[in-house]
């Protein structure tokens, strides 16, 4: 086992969520609700008081780091930020950052950045938790450097410094440079055992998955070349990766400027209207101008999901990077991910299913053995395999006879749509993912699917198939009535052979075979229920995202597609997989899989970032997540569901809070476009807010970005035009 460290820092700045509130606060009203409230306009001016200074530094800073890091000579240090460098609640000094660069890059030392952690010998386990949250506003003395865990990284022993995950969402210039400065200083030399690897924190110091992800392939290669044995010379990093870090950190930095420069001009006249009021409340202020506002809360406003998922809004356009290949431009049979899953005697599934006898049943246990080795391999090498023909197109229509059968009952997907586990909401967020499903249940090898998955009660009879939900369940196999135009035959109504055998088929493949043959998947025990999707058509698609990012137990995704024959390019709904080999860049172009009926897709649930592109024409897959026994035996254990879980389980709040963003802070859906806001709406705002249960009004203030319900509430009664239009773009941006 490799064992080697990278340090780097990761803190994010306090500062940018301050001056991105997207709350603005309206003078006329603070005026007219002071009237009624006095202390409301002491918060309303401590608010405002708090950003003062800081988005100027920090652009300076941001400007100055950049300008030296691009290796422009540094400007002799300002007052200002000679003196922040001193102080633990100012962001860093641009000579700080700069200094801290220029002596790593000298000395080819790793970065001392939060004191280098000691290793910690490994717990049995990574803890991928995140630390609590520390408080936004900082005390006079620094909060104290959060432990590291340590854990395995594939191969390589990590450390993953335990920041607190939702204060590294946000750009920070800093982390870059301390990435892009390891990344170069470990080229040049060979990592102790006792470094520490933080890949884990150094990714999510980057507001997108893209780039997140692209830091983490940069940063292996890094590693890669320095574990080349280079007797004599040091290893060298090569000028294309080390190009990628610079646009990387040039393109990083411009955007923090953008946004600073944006947010500069805001601040500075919110900060003379908390003046003017600070002034006039001076009499209500609290003698030692302390802040009576709650902290901070450490949630950014911006979901992770949209940022993750959006390339075409995504500020980092990663597939300019590594363009799409299809299949069959991965021309030899050794790089193409495909098996074929037809033998002799029929498809896959279907021998998988028939006993055979004597010599027959020797030869086939051969062929299905042969076919899981192939398959098992093709997902070490790719961490995604293709099974061609895994049902006969003569299955495929009888699966999507019996599917059709319930589509009246399918219902739009939903998106954890938030910061985080904690905050937010499950919602439906068609331009994020745009599928219908309907989940099925029965056939588990286990019955312990109780955190993201329906695991609706169990059809009884072995191995039956069913709806999950007990209202569809009671109407499949009565009448269902396609839009008054076709009725079906009570006989096939409400039986799901066909799913059944497929989902037997696959169960047995995986489990009997194919677990056997790829380590990561050797502790494979139970499965989620099927899912059922369609996307419609009219450009429904799935953005970019990891289908397990929590550690929720799942460790394979299959994909049963069922499409009739002949889906094109040009019908859209094409899957894109980022696969590849973890340490090779070169391998992560996305490959675009077309939804072939019959065709199984499968891919590590928690490694391989896909997308399903808009599908013009209704497309059709039955999915089934295999879990990891004892990664999900830990969720369980812990409730995944006690953060994500207990807000999830709160249907009706979620609905609530839904219902009131599409009804008052949804816009349009175009971003560009100046929507105009009338009275009657911002009074809409308000008094739908102050009807909102405490649950809902959570969620809705998670989603914002507010730092509490009550500020939520305050901000909500207090809307005036431009917040309301700034919220909604906001939102829309997050694709809600
Ligand atoms: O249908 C597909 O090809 C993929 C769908 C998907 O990514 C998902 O449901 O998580
Ligand atoms: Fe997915």
């Amino acid at each position: 086992m490799d064992n080697f460290t990278v340090a780097a820092t990761s803190a994010t700045d306090d500062y940018e969520q301050q001056i991105q509130l997207p709350l603005r606060i309206d003078e006329s009203s603070i005026k007219a609700k002071y009237k009624k409230k006095k202390n409301v306009l002491n918060l309303s001016a401590t608010v405002l008081t708090e950003a003062e200074g800081q988005p100027r530094q920090l652009l300076d800073n941001v400007r100055e780091a950049r300008r030296q890091f691009m290796g422009l000579p540094p400007s002799p240090p300002t007052s200002s930020s000679a003196s922040s460098s001193s102080s633990s609640s100012a962001p860093p000094s641009a000579s700080d950052l700069y200094e801290k660069y220029r002596k790593m890059k000298d000395e080819s030392a790793l970065p001392p950045v939060a004191a280098a952690p000691t290793p910690v010998n490994p717990p049995s386990a990574p803890s991928t938790k995140p630390a609590p949250p520390v408080p936004t506003r900082p005390t006079s003395s620094p909060a104290p450097a959060p432990a590291p865990s340590t854990g395995q990284y594939n191969n390589t022993k990590v450390t993953v410094l335990n920041y607190p995950t939702d204060r590294l969402q946000l750009i920070s210039p800093r982390a870059l440079v301390d990435v892009v400065s390891t990344c170069l200083s470990l080229a040049q030399k060979q990592p102790s055992s006792n470094d520490t690897m933080t890949i884990k924190s150094i990714m999510e110091s980057f507001p997108s998955k893209s780039q997140s992800e692209l830091c983490r392939q940069l940063l292996i290669q890094a590693v890669k070349f320095a574990h080349q044995p280079s007797p004599s010379s040091p290893p060298v990093l090569p000028d294309d990766v080390k190009e990628r870090f610079v646009k990387l950190a040039e393109h990083q930095m411009t955007k923090v400027e953008e946004v600073l420069e944006k947010n500069l001009e805001k601040s500075n006249a919110l900060v003379k209207q908390g003046q003017d009021h600070a002034a006039a409340a001076s009499s209500s202020s609290r003698p030692d101008g302390s802040i009576n506002v709650e902290k901070r809360s450490t949630h950014a406003h911006a979901p992770v999901f949209n940022k993750d998922g959006d390339e075409d809004q995504n500020d980092f356009n990663f597939a300019s990077w590594l363009p799409s290949v299809t299949l069959e431009e991965l021309e030899t049979e050794e790089n193409k991910p495909t098996v074929a899953g037809s033998t002799k005697n029929g498809s896959l599934s279907s021998v998988l299913l028939r006993s055979f006898k004597g010599s027959e049943k020797r030869n086939m246990k051969k062929v299905v053995a042969s076919k899981a080795d192939k398959v098992g391999k093709k997902l070490q090498k790719s961490n995604f395999a293709i099974i061609d023909d895994f049902v006969t197109v003569a299955k495929v229509k009888e699966l999507r006879n019996e599917i059709d059968n319930v589509e009246p009952h399918f219902s739009a997907s939903e998106i954890w749509v938030g910061k985080g586990a904690g905050v937010g909401a499950q919602i439906s967020v068609p331009s994020v993912r745009g599928d219908k499903v309907l989940w099925m249940c029965g056939g588990h090898v286990k019955n312990d699917s109780t955190l993201f998955d329906s695991a609706g009660v169990q059809p009884k009879g072995k191995g039956a198939i069913e709806p999950c939900e007990a209202k569809v369940k009671e109407k499949v196999g009565t009448t269902i009535d396609k839009g008054g135009i076709r009725r079906v035959s009570a006989s096939v109504m409400g039986k799901f052979g066909a799913l059944k055998q497929a989902i037997e088929s696959l169960d047995k493949f995986v489990f009997e075979e194919l677990s056997a043959k790829d380590p990561r998947l050797s502790r494979l025990s139970s499965r989620s229920d099927a899912m059922l999707a369609v996307y419609p058509g009219g450009g429904s698609r799935f953005q970019r995202h990891i289908d397990n990012t929590a550690q929720d137990g799942r460790r394979l995704t299959v994909l049963l597609y069922l499409n009739e024959e002949g889906w094109c390019k040009e019908d859209g709904g094409l899957l894109k997989v980022w696969g590849g080999k973890e340490e090779e860049v070169e391998g992560r172009a996305p490959v675009e899989v077309l939804p072939l009926g019959g065709r199984v897709a499968m891919f590590y649930s928690d490694l391989v970032p896909h997308e399903v592109t808009p599908a013009h024409k209704a497309r059709y897959a039955v999915t089934v997540w295999y879990y990891d026994r004892i990664e999900r035996s830990e969720a369980v254990a812990m409730g995944a569901g006690t953060e994500k879980g207990e807000e999830a389980g709160d249907v009706e709040a979620q609905a609530e809070a839904s219902k009131f963003i599409k009804e008052t802070l949804a816009g349009k859906g175009d971003e560009e476009v100046d929507e105009t806001v009338d009275e009657t709406e911002l009074r809409r705002v308000g008094e739908l807010a102050n009807g909102l249960s405490k649950k809902a009004l959570k969620i809705v203030a998670g989603i914002c970005g507010a730092p509490s319900e009550e500020y939520f509430l305050e901000a909500a009664n207090r809307m005036d035009e431009r917040s309301l239009r700034e919220l909604r773009q906001g939102l829309s941006k997050m694709g809600v």
